[in-house]
């Protein structure tokens, strides 16, 4: 069966509906840090951008399993290596997933998240969806990587879209 074909589509699908290429999959499929994993390409950076309490999208609550109009801290970010930007990000914290010593969470900055998804107790990633789009309309699409994160019991969601200078960056090459 040939790889999934390239046209941009609305839904994220659960990983393992998708037939991708063994370079895509590696990076879709990682279960580690991207943070860490991006530290081994160059100088890495976190460059925050929107960060506003707001209703999550109709799918991210399907995705997060969150009932009715619940607010979430959506946090969007850019992650550079080199002062180039190779990872758009858009993280959805639910407003009930920050409290207590989950409140770090919501203040990162220009901390990574990953720094304390991954600090122990470590949050499990249990679910993983990917589409080909843009990262926000109007934008060149590319492949995204949708996490659920459990962190002391509670959900928040991570996507993550691989620009095209991630794969200038590291040598990967995506394509078939
Ligand atoms: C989940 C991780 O955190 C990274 C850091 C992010 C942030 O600081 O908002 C967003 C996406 C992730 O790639 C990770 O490093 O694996």
């Amino acid at each position: 069966m040939p790889p999934a074909a390239l046209h941009p589509d609305t839904l994220w699908r659960p990983l393992e509906q998708l037939v991708l290429t063994p370079v895509l999959r590696d990076w879709m499929a990682d279960p580690g840090s991207l943070t860490a994993r991006l530290q081994r390409h160059g100088r890495f950076r976190v460059q925050p951008g929107r960060h506003a309490i707001t209703p999550p999208s109709q799918e991210e609550r399907q995705l997060l399993g969150l009932p009715g109009r619940q607010a979430a801290l959506i946090r969007e970010v850019t992650l550079l290596l080199d002062d180039t930007p190779v990872v758009a990000a858009r993280s959805v914290l639910p407003l009930s997933s920050l409290r207590g010593a989950n409140r770090v969470l919501g203040h990162m900055g220009s901390r990574s998240l990953g720094s304390e998804l991954y600090r122990r107790p470590a949050a499990l990633r249990d679910q993983v969806w990917a589409r080909y789009g843009a990262p926000h309309s109007g934008e060149a699409p590319c492949w995204g990587r949708q996490s659920r994160f459990i962190k002391r019991g509670h959900p928040l969601l991570v996507a993550e879209y691989f620009l095209p200078a991630l794969w200038q960056k590291t040598g990967d090459r995506p394509g078939g």
